[in-house]
C-alpha cells in the first residue's frame, strides 16, 4: 500500500485543482475574517492526510462491484455529526449498528456489503434557510460543527474557520476509533452475530424470527464446514461525508506520489448534496478532478439530462464505481420519477452505482413541532427503489441512510411505535431525524428481505 502523498503546490498540483474558486459555490458561510480562514487553510494544507488514496481506489472497486450486483452499499450514519458526541461510547455504537445491520443485508443479498460510515468529517450542513429567527431575533443559522455552534447566540452561531481545523482533529480521532474498532476483534462476525441474537429477543421483532433463524444457521453451517472466523474478526469501513466546504476539502486535497493523481484525503468517498449539483456550480468542478469515488444527490426535480450531464462531468471516462447516485425522491415520487432516470441513464450506456436515500424525501413536521420522518415512508421509498430498478432490469446497489447507535426518539414508528408524544422523549438531533438502533436494525431485516428477491 503506497501511503505517499504530496501537498499539492502551484509546482505539482493537477492543472485546474483551484478553478473552483472562479464558479459560484452555494451553501457556503460567510467568514468574518478571510486572514483567519487563510491561516487554517494554510495549515491544513500540510497536515496529514485522513485516509490514503490506495484506500480510496479499493473502494471504487467495492463501488464497481455493487453496480454489478456483486456486492451491496450500506452507508449511515448521523445527519450531522457533532464534536461533543465524538466520543468512543457514541462512535462504538455507531459502528456497532452498522455492523450488524450488514450481517443482515449480506444474507439477505448473498453478497458482500460495503460498509461505510458518515462519519469523521460529516459536520457540515446545507441549510434551507441562511439564518433562523427566534422571538424576534435572527442569527445565521446552525451550518455544522465544522462553521458555527449550535447554542443560539451571536459568538456560536458566527462562522468561525478554527472551527475546520477543530473538525479535522476530531476528524482524525474518530477515524482512530474506527479503524482500532474494525480492525481489532470488535467486528468478529461471531460476536455481531450474538448482538442480532440479543435484539431478537424483543418480542416486538417476532416478525423477523425467521431471517433471524436462517442467519443463526448459516453461521453454525459455516462452523461445522471449519470456515476460519479468524479470518472474519475485521472489516474494511469506510469513510464519507458531505463534500460542502470547499476551502476545508481543497486543503485536504493531496497528490498521490504513485500516479500524480490529486485525491481528497478528507473521507474515502465524498458526495455532493442535492443543494449544490449545480453542473456549471464549484462543487461539481472540485469533485470532477479528485481521483475519490464520489455520489451525487438526486431529488424528485432531477431530469435524465441532468443525471446524464452530471456523469459526464463527474465520471468522463465512465470509470465503474467512479460515480454513484444517490437518488432521495421521497416516497411519495419514487416511482414517478426514478424510472424516467434510471432508463435514460442506463441507454446512455453510462455507468453508476444506484443508491437510496429515504431519508431526505420524506422529512415532515410532526403535529409537536419536531422536524421528523415516519420509518413507514422511509421503508416505502426504499420498497419503490428496489421495485423501480427490478422493472428495468438494473441494479439497486445499496443503501444510505441517516442513523445513529443510540436510542433517541427522532423518528415516528418502527415495531416500537414511537409516537409524535414520544419524540420528546429522547429527540437529540441538530439537524436531521435519524434511525435510532432498533429502527436501523428492523430496517436491515426489512431490506434483506427485498434483497433476497432481488
Ligand atoms: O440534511 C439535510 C439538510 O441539511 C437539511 O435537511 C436541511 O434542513 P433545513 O431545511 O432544516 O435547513
Ligand atoms: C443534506 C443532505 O442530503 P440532501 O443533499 O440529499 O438534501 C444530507 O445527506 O444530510
Ligand atoms: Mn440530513
Amino acid at each position: 500500500m503506497s501511503t505517499a502523498v504530496d501537498t499539492p503546490t502551484s509546482s505539482n498540483a493537477p492543472e485546474g485543482l483551484d478553478h473552483f474558486r472562479t464558479l459560484e459555490a452555494r451553501q457556503q458561510p460567510t467568514w468574518p475574517d478571510a486572514d483567519a480562514l487563510d491561516a487554517v487553510a494554510r495549515r491544513l494544507s500540510v497536515a496529514a492526510p485522513l485516509v490514503v488514496p490506495s484506500e480510496a481506489d479499493t473502494l471504487t472497486e467495492r463501488l464497481a462491484a455493487a453496480a454489478r450486483g456483486e456486492a451491496f452499499l450500506l452507508q449511515g450514519g448521523d445527519c450531522a455529526e457533532t464534536f461533543a458526541d465524538a466520543n468512543a461510547t457514541r462512535i462504538r455504537n455507531k459502528v456497532r449498528t452498522i455492523l450488524q445491520m450488514a450481517v443482515i443485508l449480506t444474507h439477505g443479498a448473498s453478497t458482500p456489503v460495503v460498509k461505510m460510515g458518515r462519519l469523521a468529517g460529516q459536520y457540515a450542513k446545507p441549510r434551507s434557510s441562511d439564518t433562523e429567527t427566534r422571538d424576534g431575533v435572527t442569527l445565521p443559522a446552525y451550518r455544522g460543527d465544522m462553521v458555527n455552534g449550535h447554542a443560539f447566540t451571536p459568538e456560536d452561531r458566527t462562522p468561525d474557520p478554527r472551527r475546520l481545523e477543530q473538525a479535522y482533529r476530531i476528524s482524525a480521532a474518530t477515524a482512530n476509533v474506527v479503524r482500532a474498532f474494525t480492525q481489532g476483534g470488535y467486528a468478529d462476525l461471531r460476536r455481531v452475530h450474538e448482538w442480532n441474537q440479543g435484539f431478537m429477543q424483543n418480542p416486538a421483532y417476532a416478525r423477523y424470527e425467521r431471517t433471524a433463524t436462517e442467519i443463526d444457521r448459516a453461521i453454525r453451517f459455516m462452523e461445522a464446514c471449519g470456515a476460519d472466523f479468524d479470518a472474519l474478526r475485521t472489516v474494511e469501513f469506510y469513510l464519507s461525508h458531505e463534500a460542502l466546504i470547499l476551502d476545508y476539502e481543497r486543503a485536504l486535497t493531496r497528490i498521490d506520489a504513485r500516479t500524480g493523481a490529486a485525491y481528497d484525503t478528507s473521507a474515502h468517498f465524498l458526495w455532493i448534496g442535492e443543494r449544490t449539483r449545480q453542473l456549471d456550480g464549484a462543487h461539481v468542478d472540485f469533485l470532477s478532478r479528485v481521483a475519490n469515488p464520489v455520489g451525487v444527490k438526486l431529488g424528485p426535480t432531477t431530469t435524465p439530462d441532468d443525471a446524464i450531464a452530471l456523469a459526464a462531468r463527474l465520471n468522463p471516462e465512465n470509470r465503474p464505481g467512479r460515480l454513484t447516485f444517490v437518488t432521495r425522491m421521497g416516497a411519495g415520487r419514487v416511482r414517478d420519477v426514478l424510472p424516467g432516470v434510471v432508463e435514460k441513464v442506463t441507454a446512455a450506456g453510462v455507468v453508476v452505482t444506484w443508491v437510496t436515500d429515504p431519508m431526505h424525501g420524506n422529512t415532515i413536521t410532526s403535529a409537536s413541532g419536531y422536524k421528523t420522518r415516519r420509518f413507514s415512508d422511509v421503508l416505502d421509498e426504499v420498497t419503490g427503489f428496489f421495485e423501480v430498478h427490478r422493472a428495468l432490469g438494473t441494479v439497486p446497489g445499496g443503501l444510505h441512510m441517516e442513523l445513529t447507535g443510540d436510542d433517541v426518539t427522532e423518528v415516528l414508528g418502527g415495531s416500537e411505535e414511537i409516537s409524535d408524544e414520544g419524540l420528546a422523549l429522547r429527540y437529540e438531533t441538530l439537524v436531521d431525524p435519524r434511525l435510532n438502533h432498533q429502527q436501523s436494525l428492523e430496517m436491515a431485516f426489512r431490506v434483506a428481505e427485498m434483497l433476497t428477491g432481488r
